[in-house]
């Protein structure tokens, strides 16, 4: 049985509930809510934490970061790069959600600056991934404008240049650390219609990270978090009951459902 049959990667749910890690969150203004909710309900402990006055404080005590540049300003990039240093210095794991880093000056530049402190996830969509890997693109604000499978090169380039593992999300999400790759099919097309759920699921991420391998754990997430929209997806009419269903079925699911549902395909290196 290798380390990435969905048996073993529900392990890695089971893992973080057993943990229920801490974990500080400097994310934008619009995934606040909906990023606290979902990290509850799968059973994780969310605390949002962006001042300059007590971020990078705060990260000596949170089990793990994520950072989100969605509505970064120059108060807030100061703050993030100290928490990244922070959590660093501390040994533990963070997480970068570079939201529409390929439009703007002061994204690009944020974004160089953070990758420079070392995540060890990058999750973004394919637009993002390409920009931050160095080929420029646009997207279209926070949404993307190309296809997972054109960022795949750009992701392997990126997870080894920077040592990190990168998870490109999307219809089939990709997720490498350079030297281990693999697709996850699961989700569902509603997801994308409700805000903020590809920042929700970077705090999911760094949950996951917490004491555990980061590309496993980074699949581990993302196959549940796909099974969930699924689940959503059977019985919600709308973007608006598809949210409420998809929390739910956040909290339902366990690690057996994991086992069942995980849609993994593992790309030969
Ligand atoms: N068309 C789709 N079909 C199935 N699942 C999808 C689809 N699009 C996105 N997803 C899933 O939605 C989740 C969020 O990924 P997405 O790529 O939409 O993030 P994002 O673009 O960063 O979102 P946001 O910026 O709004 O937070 C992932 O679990 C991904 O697999
Ligand atoms: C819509 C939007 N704008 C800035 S951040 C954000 C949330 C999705 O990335
Ligand atoms: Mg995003």
């Amino acid at each position: 049985m290798t380390e990435l049959t969905e048996t073993r990667l529900s392990e890695t749910l089971a893992h973080m509930r057993a943990t229920a890690p801490l974990v500080q969150n400097i994310t934008n203004f619009v995934a606040m809510n909906i990023q606290a909710n979902v990290m509850l309900a799968a059973g994780a402990s969310p605390a949002m934490v962006h001042s300059s006055a007590e971020a990078a404080e705060f990260a000596g005590i949170a089990q793990a970061l994520s950072i989100n540049i969605g509505t970064a300003d120059p108060a807030w990039s100061g703050a993030m790069e100290a928490a990244a240093t922070a959590s660093v210095a501390g040994g533990k794991p963070w997480v970068l959600d570079p939201v529409a880093v390929g439009a703007t000056g002061f994204r690009r530049t944020l974004g160089a600056r953070l990758l420079a402190l070392r995540p060890s996830v990058i999750r973004g969509n394919a637009s993002e991934v390409l920009a931050l890997a160095g080929q420029l693109r646009a997207g279209r604000g926070a949404d993307a404008a190309d296809s997972v499978a054109e960022a795949e090169a750009a992701a392997t380039r990126l997870a080894l240049q920077a040592g990190c593992t990168v998870a490109v999300t999307g219809p089939v999400d990709f997720v490498t650390d350079g030297h281990r790759a693999a697709r996850i099919r699961n989700g569902h097309p509603m997801m994308p219609r409700v805000t903020a759920l590809g920042c929700a699921l970077t705090g999911l991420v760094a949950a996951f990270t917490v004491d555990q391998d980061p590309f496993r754990a980074t699949l581990g997430a993302l196959a549940y978090y796909g099974l969930a929209g699924e689940v959503a997806g059977r019985s919600a009419e709308g973007p608006g009951s598809f949210q409420v269903a998809f929390l739910d079925a956040l909290h339902a699911l366990g690690p057996n459902d994991l086992t069942a549902g995980a849609r993994i395909e593992e790309i030969p290196a």
